[in-house]
């Protein structure tokens, strides 16, 4: 800090009224020269102090737009590797697995153990620890404590959800039953079929029913998101479901990290099959009546890599087709409840037209049907603008929404 300059004193001279008058000119102009001096001195402090208030001032301003930048930027999630002396720790940063080595301030250095996902900024240093809750959702994990979803919401697939509600809800509502008769239920769950037929809905309506907390994660998450930490992912997965029991383990996308296996040996494959590893030694180490279900979905079982199927893994398979004519004529009414309908609709007759359609192809038909009702100015939705729908959805994508369906599963 530099030093304010000291004030020039202020000059004092007197002047005796007895000298002669060209004396005490004299003395009164010299009197003069100095107040002038002084005024200048006082002049340059005082450029000399506006100057500094101008550099303080951009300082500020300028710690401002860094405090904004910082309190805006995004952070990276990393995982605590190691915890050194003399305040530093070795984390590695999610998605590109760097190593690195940072410092961490003497606030954080007790808080933060090896294992422990913190948030870091550009340069690495530790912002945050974070909590369960915000882990979870930084690793993609989707965590519903009660869904929403009921079975009467999931039409055209009865049989399917009879054969879920056997194998899932069955043993988590009365495992007395299975501990009478001295049967394990099934282990784990795999539904497969086309795209938007109502796998992840069977899922979420089961926890429903059961009050248990659905924790979804898909499995391309498991593999793309974050490399190197897949194996990791799966373990903090069951055991964040062990922490909420009763609890279903919903893994969407199966075939992502269960993919048979291919000839070549990249690190990727690699990765990919330590963390298949590490989900079938949990399913192996999980108790078969206890209060935590696993659910797994894929549209390509094609590609699935058996070893999964076996007994005490995924060992209950459901196929979930695409809706029969009648299935869709259950969906568009489960999709228009709670839609202005007029009288005139006929949902056998749109069930007919809607061959190879899923059900998430339908929810979007009756959105679209909606849409048309809006832009003629009316309340209601006539089945004239169910037609305009459908007209409209094959001339969009006619290629791909409604040949995609049942084309990956077979
Ligand atoms: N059988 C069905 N009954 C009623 N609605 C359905 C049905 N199937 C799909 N839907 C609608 O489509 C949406 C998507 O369905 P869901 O996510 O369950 O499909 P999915 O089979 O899991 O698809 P994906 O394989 O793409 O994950 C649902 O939110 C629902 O609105």
């Amino acid at each position: 800090m530099s030093r304010s300059p000291s004030i020039p004193d202020r000059p004092h001279r007197d002047i005796d009224s007895e000298l002669p008058d060209d004396e005490r000119l004299e003395a009164l102009r010299g009197h003069y020269e100095e107040l002038v001096d002084v005024n200048d001195k006082l002049a340059a402090q005082l450029d000399d102090a506006e100057d500094r208030r101008e550099r303080l001032r951009e300082k500020v301003d300028r710690v401002e737009r860094e405090n904004e930048t910082l309190k805006s930027s995004s952070l990276y999630i990393a995982t605590v590797e190691d915890v050194l002396d003399d305040e530093q720790v070795i984390v590695k940063q999610h998605g590109n697995n760097q190593e690195v080595l940072t410092d961490v301030s003497s606030r954080m250095v007790d808080r933060v153990e090896p294992g422990d996902r913190v948030a870091v900024n550009d340069s690495f240093a530790i912002q945050s620890l974070l909590n369960a809750e915000t882990d979870a959702r930084a690793q993609s994990m989707e965590i519903t404590e009660k869904p929403t979803v009921t079975y009467a919401d999931i039409g055209g697939i009865d049989e399917q959800v009879r054969e879920v509600r056997e194998a899932v809800e069955q043993p988590l509502a009365e495992p007395e039953l299975f501990d009478e008769v001295g049967i394990d239920p099934p282990s784990g769950v795999l539904l497969y079929g086309p795209p938007g037929t109502g796998k992840t809905m069977l899922a979420k309506a089961v926890a429903n029913e059961t009050d248990a907390t659905f924790i979804k994660m898909a499995g391309s998450e498991l593999v793309r998101k974050f490399i190197g930490e897949g194996s990791r992912l799966v373990r903090d997965l069951f055991e964040m479901a062990r922490e909420r029991e009763p609890a279903i383990i919903f893994i969407d996308e199966i075939d992502a990290i269960a993919t048979r296996r291919t000839e070549s040996k990249t690190s990727g494959d690699a990765e990919v099959q330590r963390t298949m590893m590490q989900l079938l030694s949990e399913m192996d180490g999980f108790e078969a009546r206890g209060e935590i279900r696993i659910i797994a979905a894929t549209n390509r079982f094609d590609m699935l890599d058996r070893a999964i199927l076996r007994p005490g893994r995924f060992d209950r398979l459901i196929e979930v087709p695409e809706p029969s004519e009648e299935g869709r004529e259950q969906i568009l009414a489960i999709h228009t409840r709670g839609m202005n309908v007029a009288d005139d609709i006929d949902f056998a007759d749109l069930a007919a037209d809607t061959g190879g359609y899923s059900g998430a192809d339908i929810e979007s038909l009756a959105t679209e049907a909606g849409m048309f009702a809006i832009r003629n100015d009316r309340d209601q939705v006539t089945h004239a603008d169910f037609a305009d729908a459908l007209e409209k959805i094959e001339k969009d994508d006619s290629s791909d929404v409604i040949s995609s369906a049942g084309y990956f599963y077979q």
